[in-house]
């Protein structure tokens, strides 16, 4: 809904639509609705649009898009067009987030004004889509093609001044000023001035000319950055017209640019992250407790066992979460080069001006370096982050279970190991939990937190609740070895592994994974992390090429096949990017180059194993890649360490940068359907037999598409459970 009034002559139109003023279509009739009314009133002399409650609109209202209401009118368009069109002088009245359709209709008013605080752009990239109310044709004739391209094509969200110093915003109120009695005295003042030029419509783009160069320049930095995404290509395409085709021309260019993306595969998969990005914070553990009836602790010290790669990146997420942060490293030299390091990119934010000088000084002095574990008795929460052994991180527990108080949560960064069994050498097994941080753990997005058996709801509330706090997309997750995302994600690695035995090239492999959406390959990806973190990891498991006994055949552990080439790698020094050769060799540069000495070594590999390699389809890879890691998210899913398919998707996309127009493993496998999943998998399961059980198909998967077909990805969880609670069920 809106509201509706007139004070001194101007007629105040609010939108009220909690909590985000989203532009629903009941919104939509009531705004047309008292434009009209403010347009007739003759006592009325100018109209000002602003938000109710905590902001300006932020956009369409998203949850309409793909069903019928969305396109019932009158559309956002309409709006925007009836207040450029108005003969009364049109404010905006901008707080809190004008976004997408918001700022749209901000661009059809004649004038803007803002909070100092508040944000505005035209983030519809992010959903697959475009603005789809004139914004590709209004932003660029008021800030610029330039400009316009960078805001639409990336979806920023931009600061008032900023827009002020483009034009696009006319006045910024500062800090503590009231923005609806601001409006309504700018509104008095433009009563009479000439509309003609306030009319984005009727003006043209300043830097049109330049329109082959900037689009040039625009679509080859994202076709790097969206590798594979369509939305930004169809964006800046649409954009262009409004350097080269009228006003009316570039709408209609818009119209069927939305039209295209909003059928495309990719604009649902992008809805779809959008809204399980918000559901993963509504955790639950069925029978036991969930977000809304758990209370956290309060975390005011948190102390970081280890200062190594991880350690560091951790510590940087408490001190920007405004925690005090004792950093704990008992080998001197490696806690001066921690701290140093720490410090350091504490001063690289405040330069880049991400905190300003009191936030540096702040977060400076709250980092406490100490180097024996008492100098963590008074810390609430620690976070262990030291080398990947069982043994180690057990003696460390029993140090952190002497010395600090009976409430501090103890938690590991362990990306694979056992909670429960850390847990047991603890007296409080109830205030043990993982919270698994992804390298490096204060730029990625990902927070993968593990409850342990007898984690308590508090404890559980607490990791979560610091995640959100650190601003992370934070994921609870059950207990096993590697949780949910090492252990589906071991199969992906070790099955390019087995593609590299039969047949393919490591860069044969990274192409596939390219024109899919990844950013890397997963060689490149292996080069960059560094090949010798997974071979210490092998080694700690004892899986190595060189610690099996005389007469271990070199293709399989125990009854598993194993591929021993990513040990060979390792063993001939190609730790990866840092040693300028790996995967591939780089010379002088980061970029990856083919190395003949990788490929003598697989060649000399399948000869010694009498492999007769073979071509392997760009669809095979891809299958053969993707499909292991998808049925084991339905095993996942089965045995509950993930509750619902958007809690994967969402550890994948932020912690592993699966591209996100594909949604993540669980929804890609939705998209192609999974009966057409499930019998890849199978026939897959056929030719590899026992030795790779990773394609044994998922007994999930394999009831709901015998039961169900490809049922919504939103019901899969229920139709099973349901399934599986009956007596009769053998599931
Ligand atoms: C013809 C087509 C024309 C135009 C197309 C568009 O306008 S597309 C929409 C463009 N706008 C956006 O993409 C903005 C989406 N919203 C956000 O990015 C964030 O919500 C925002 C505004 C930055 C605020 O973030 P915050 O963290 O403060 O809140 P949160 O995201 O958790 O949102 C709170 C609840 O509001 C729901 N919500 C937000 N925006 C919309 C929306 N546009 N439509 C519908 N619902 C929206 C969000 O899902 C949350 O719901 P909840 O049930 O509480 O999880």
């Amino acid at each position: 809904m809106a509201k509706y009034s007139v004070e001194n002559e101007v007629a105040v139109i609010a939108v009220d639509n909690p909590p985000m003023n989203a532009l629903s279509h009941h919104v939509r009739k009531s705004l047309l609705k008292y434009l009209k009314e403010a347009e007739s009133d003759e006592k009325v002399t100018s109209i000002v649009l602003c938000g109710d409650g905590r902001t300006f609109p932020v956009g369409a209202d998203i949850k309409e898009f793909h069903k019928s209401v969305s396109k019932l009118g009158p559309t956002i368009l309409d709006i925007v067009d009836a207040l450029e069109k108005s003969k009364k002088p049109t404010i905006a009245a901008i707080h809190g987030n004008a976004l997408g359709g918001g700022l749209e209709i901000a661009l059809g008013c004649h004038y803007r004004i803002a909070m100092t605080n508040s944000k505005v752009g035209l983030p519809e990239v992010k959903l697959g889509i475009l603005p789809g109310a004139g914004g590709t044709q209004r932003l660029p004739r008021v800030i610029g093609l330039d400009n316009a391209m960078q805001w639409i094509a990336y979806g920023g969200h931009h600061s008032a001044g900023i827009g002020a110093s483009l034009g696009l915003i006319d006045r910024v109120v500062p800090q503590g000023g009231n923005i609806r009695e601001h409006a309504i005295l700018f509104a008095k003042a433009a009563v009479g001035k000439s509309l003609g030029q306030r009319r984005l419509s009727n003006i043209s783009v300043p830097d049109a000319a330049k329109v082959e160069s900037l689009m040039a320049k625009h679509l080859k930095e994202v076709s790097k950055k969206s590798r594979g995404a369509l939305a930004p290509i169809v964006c800046l395409q649409v954009i262009k017209s409004s350097a080269l085709l009228s006003y009316q021309e570039g709408l209609e260019s818009e119209r069927q640019g939305m039209f295209t993306l909003l059928a495309s595969s990719q604009s649902r998969a992008q809805i779809y992250s959008f809204f399980a990005e918000r559901q993963v914070s509504k955790w639950s553990v069925p029978g036991v407790t969930n977000y809304q009836n758990a209370v956290p602790m309060k975390v005011k010290a948190v102390g970081v066992v280890g200062l190594g790669t991880m350690g560091r990146g951790i510590a940087i997420c408490c001190l920007r979460a405004g925690k005090i942060t004792y950093v704990l490293e008992m080998n001197t030299k490696a806690q001066t080069a921690g701290v140093k390091y720490i410090r350091g990119y504490i001063e690289t934010m405040r330069k880049r001006k991400q905190i300003n000088d009191q936030q540096s000084s702040m977060m400076n002095n709250a980092l406490i370096p100490v180097d024996n574990y008492n100098g963590l008795k008074n810390v609430d929460l620690v976070i262990e982050a030291v080398f990947e052994s069982m043994k180690i991180k057990k003696e460390i527990f029993k140090k952190l279970e002497k010395v600090c108080k009976p409430s501090a949560i103890l938690a590991s960064n362990t990306s694979t190991l056992n909670i429960d069994e850390m847990a047991s050498v603890t007296k409080r097994p109830q205030k043990v939990a993982g919270m698994h941080f992804f390298a490096p753990a204060h730029i990625m997005m990902l927070l993968e937190n593990i409850r342990g058996e007898k984690s308590s709801p508090e404890t559980i509330a607490t990791i979560m609740d610091l995640g959100k706090q650190m601003r992370k997309t934070t994921v609870l997750v059950g207990n096993c070895h590697g949780f949910v995302g090492n252990r589906m994600f071991a199969y992906y690695t070790a099955e390019s592994s087995f593609l590299l035995e039969e047949g393919a090239y490591p860069k044969q492999v990274d192409d596939v994974l390219l024109d899919y959406g990844f950013a890397m390959g997963r060689f490149q990806v292996g080069d960059l992390s560094g090949t010798d973190i997974g071979y210490k990891i092998r080694r700690e498991r004892g899986l190595t090429h060189k610690q099996q006994p005389a007469g271990t055949p070199e293709r399989k552990r125990g009854d598993r096949r194993y591929s021993p080439l990513d040990d060979f790698l390792y063993e001939k020094g190609r730790y990866g990017l840092k040693a300028r050769k790996g995967w591939y060799k780089y010379e002088g540069s980061r970029t990856p180059i083919p190395d003949p000495e990788v490929r003598k070594m697989i060649d000399d590999f399948r000869k010694r194993h009498n492999i007769n390699p073979r071509h392997i389809s760009p669809e095979e890879t891809l299958q053969r890649m993707i499909f292991p890691l998808v049925n084991e998210g339905f095993n996942v899913l089965d045995e509950g360490i993930a509750a619902n398919p958007w809690d994967i998707d969402m550890i994948f996309q932020h912690g592993y940068a699966w591209p996100r127009h594909t949604g993540g493993p669980m929804y890609y496998a939705y998209t192609i359907g999974l009966p057409q999943v499930l019998k890849v998998i199978e026939e897959r399961w056929k030719l590899a037999g026992a030795s790779e059980p990773h394609w044994k198909p998922s007994k999930m998967l394999t009831w709901l598409v015998e039961h169900h077909g490809n049922p919504d990805i939103n019901d899969w969880i229920k139709l099973y459970k349901e399934r599986k609670s009956q007596p009769n069920s053998n599931l």
